[in-house]
């Protein structure tokens, strides 16, 4: 296995795994840290998805060096550690630690950060991060309730998160490909820098990073910085035919589960409704007064008979999330419908439903933990960052997990057009 992957949570996985399998390599998801009787042994580059982004940073250490050492031990030759393009993290972590104690686990004392996704609007330069053009600190994520970015110098934002020295590998280097990008390595070495945040705009810029860090024993980034991995570790530098857009998935019915609140599935659950959509919108307050169960939601989707998807969504305006919040408290709220929505998702496969497409992080860890998935392999993009998976073992199921803020507006229609 050439890349042994530890991503912090499960969408970010997805994406990640979405770009080594376009670019080349034969590449497995697995859901937490691989069972030993899980086979690896096809694999180029394995992903595992854990859900470490938020937790206390010891714990994400130690989960990630679980996961590291399982990859080693299933043959990885180089480390990725997979975080989130817009570098969700907080002055306590979790990016800082989790380099550091990979750094330490590959006895290696370099390695690059870079976060950048120009197809998702993420770009890097100067060592700033921007968001769709918008400086981070000006974008929605300075408003996000866990990890609030309030500053976009990343160099100074992982600086107070690690004991490493940050450099910085700027716009100027970059551009001038694989070489410059080495030698500038070299220099901040040299000026006793550990990590280095690395601009990129472009996706050459990308690619050119990746042909530079390709034989670091840890690389670390979004998806994007691992674009051009693929081509370097197979040598033969030609570009892969992209694959078909047409996914083999088992027959049965299609359900849309959406507990993402964010700006892009608030538009994306608009427009499938006014396209016809047949939807169930879940009222956390109805949950918790116990007038709404998922055996109502259950029936609901079991009288429905259109041909196509049915959706079932508590995405909500952010209003209307703070004023749930502010009644039943943040964590309880969040619990509570991923709970629901879990319980819902237990049930699909029984009704048919075989095709489910899980908007929101934390709502697909919830829905594939119910579903009781423990790997996947890779299917075609369906728009930047969101492919079409499968599950490798036990329930046959085609699964679309999707970012929050990934996919474009009428995401939750043309997504079943790639099924076969
Ligand atoms: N109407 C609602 N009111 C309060 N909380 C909600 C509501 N709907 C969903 N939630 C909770 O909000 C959280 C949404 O997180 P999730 O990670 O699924 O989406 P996201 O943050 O948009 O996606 P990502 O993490 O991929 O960016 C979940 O815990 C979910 O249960
Ligand atoms: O990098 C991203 O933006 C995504 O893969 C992600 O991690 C969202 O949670």
């Amino acid at each position: 296995m050439k890349l042994g992957c530890i991503a912090d949570d499960l969408t970010g996985a997805t994406d990640l795994a979405l770009m080594l399998a376009r670019e080349g390599l034969k590449t497995v998801q697995t859901i937490g840290v691989p069972d030993a009787s899980l086979d690896l042994s096809g694999a180029d580059a394995v992903v595992v998805a854990l859900k470490s982004r938020t937790i206390p940073a010891q714990e994400a250490v130690e989960q990630s060096l679980a996961a590291a050492n399982s990859l080693r031990a299933a043959g990885a030759q180089h480390l990725f550690f997979k975080y989130c393009s817009t570098f969700d993290s907080t002055d306590e972590g979790n990016i800082g630690p989790v380099a550091e104690a990979l750094l330490s686990f590959t006895n290696s004392d370099f390695t690059l950060a870079c976060p950048a996704f120009p197809a998702n609007g993420r770009t890097v330069y100067k060592g700033h991060l921007f968001v769709n053009g918008v400086p981070l600190s000006e974008s929605s994520m300075k408003d996000h309730p866990l990890t609030p970015m309030r500053d976009s110098n990343l160099v100074r934002v992982l600086q107070r998160q690690t004991g490493c020295s940050v450099g910085l590998v700027a716009f100027e280097d970059v551009e001038g490909g694989p070489d410059a990008i080495r030698k500038a390595f070299d220099r901040e070495k040299a000026a006793g820098h550990q990590i280095v945040i690395v601009d990129a705009i472009t996706d050459s810029h990308l690619r050119a990073i990746g042909l530079a860090a390709a034989e670091l024993p840890l690389i670390t980034g979004g998806s994007g910085v691992a674009m051009g991995l693929p081509a370097a570790y197979r040598g033969d530098h030609a570009s892969v035919a992209s694959p078909s857009g047409v996914f083999d998935a088992p027959a049965g019915r299609e359900a849309i589960l959406a507990g993402s609140c964010s700006s892009a599935t608030r538009r994306q659950v608009e427009i499938a409704i006014e396209r016809g959509v047949p939807a169930f919108r879940i009222d956390p307050m109805d949950l918790a007064s116990g007038k709404l169960t998922s055996q109502a939601v259950l029936a609901w989707i079991g009288a429905q008979e259109t041909g196509g998807p049915v959706l079932v969504y508590s995405t909500a305006t952010p209003d209307e999330v703070q004023d749930v919040q502010g009644k039943l408290g943040r964590m309880n709220a969040g619990e509570m419908v991923e709970r629901v929505l879990a319980e819902i998702a237990r049930a699909l496969p029984a009704l048919g439903f075989t095709r489910l497409l899980v908007a929101g992080g934390e709502t697909s860890g919830a829905v594939v933990g119910a579903l009781g998935v423990d790997a996947l392999t890779i299917g075609p993009e369906i728009d930047p960052g969101v492919p079409w998976t499968r599950t490798l073992a036990g329930t046959d199921l085609a699964l679309a997990l999707k970012s929050g803020n990934f996919g474009a507006p009428d995401f939750f229609l043309k997504a079943w057009n790639m099924l076969r």
